[in-house]
């Protein structure tokens, strides 16, 4: 039975700050407790792709921090998108970009990755529609991924011209060999479901949104009888190498991204891509 919302963070419009839920459909990130396993289940809820910007970014990574402040005892991760788990980054943030913003998008964004990657609670991405590039990132960072029938997935970067940062890589070399990264990576492949699962991007297939939370579910109810510290200090210990490399790099990082989609080329990319997307969006 699902208990509260924790928190519903950063209303839709982008503003920033946080209030406690009255009616949890305008939320940008909806999050709601289970009673009985203390398991939190947190929606992505920006319609109508969950594409990634700086106010959803924002709501992300302040519902990791209230789980955290909470000692959750674990969290799923899912859309409130009937066929898009997320779209990934917002192009609109990269396309004739403000650089402060940009600035303050990356940070984020990086933020992001540092409370999901190295959560101390376990993860597990319920992925109930598409997830390209940054939308297979955040999955990545869970410590599991279900993923519904019928869909696709991966960082495909390359096929917009762009070059997934090398944390983008070491999150995806953490699930799967590092033969099959390199080729996914390089070609920006979206698998399909069956294909995801046969190179290890995805651990299971569901049928339903519904079977995936209940195998996301069983995932985390495997910790049961592990000592939490153990356990978090275990895969921290395990993903510290990847983080500290973002934590030394960070400043550099931000000037890489800024300096690589400023660049006219990309820009033109950017421009080309998202025209391509209107044009089938509008058939
Ligand atoms: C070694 C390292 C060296 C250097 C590295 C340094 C720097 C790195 C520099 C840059 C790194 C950037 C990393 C980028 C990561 C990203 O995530 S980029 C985003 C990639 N995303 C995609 O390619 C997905 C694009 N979207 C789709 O394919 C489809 O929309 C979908 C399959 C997700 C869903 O399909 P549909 O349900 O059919 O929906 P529509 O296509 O009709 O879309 C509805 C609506 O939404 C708009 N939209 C879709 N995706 C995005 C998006 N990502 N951003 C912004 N807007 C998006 C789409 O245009 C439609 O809009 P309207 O036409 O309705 O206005």
């Amino acid at each position: 039975m699902l208990r509260s919302v924790l928190r519903a963070s950063t209303t839709r419009l982008g503003v920033t700050g946080s209030r406690f839920c009255s009616s949890a459909a305008d939320k940008l990130v909806i999050t709601e407790v289970d009673d009985k396993t203390g398991y939190a289940t947190v929606t992505l809820n920006r319609p109508p792709v969950n594409s990634l910007n700086l106010e959803l970014l924002t709501a992300i990574s302040e519902t990791l921090d209230d789980l955290q402040n909470n000692k959750s005892r674990g969290m799923i991760l899912t859309s409130s998108s009937k066929s898009v788990f997320s779209a990934g980054l917002d192009i609109m943030e990269m396309y004739k970009p403000k650089v402060d913003r940009m600035k303050e998008f990356w940070s984020t964004l990086q933020d992001v990755w540092f409370k999901l990657y190295g959560s101390p609670f376990p993860t597990v991405a319920a992925i109930n529609g598409h997830s390209p590039a940054g939308g297979c990132l955040l999955s990545l960072c869970c410590e599991y991924r279900v993923m519904c029938q019928n869909y696709t997935i991966g960082l495909n970067e390359t096929r917009l011209g762009i070059v997934a940062p090398t944390w983008f890589m070491a999150s995806m070399r953490n699930a799967m060999s590092r033969r099959d990264a390199e080729m996914a990576l390089t070609l920006g492949t979206l698998f399909t479901t069956d294909e995801a699962l046969k190179v290890g991007l995805v651990d299971e297939v569901a049928t339903s949104k519904e079977d995936a939370i209940a195998k996301a579910t069983a995932f985390l109810d495997k910790f049961k009888k592990i000592s939490p510290q153990a356990r978090s200090m275990t895969k921290q210990a395990l993903r510290s190498k990847d983080i500290m490399e973002l934590e030394d790099n960070r400043t550099q990082d931000i000037d890489l991204f800024v300096y690589a989609v400023t660049q006219p080329k990309v820009q033109k990319g950017l421009e080309m891509y998202l025209e391509a997307l209107k044009a089938k969006s509008a058939k």
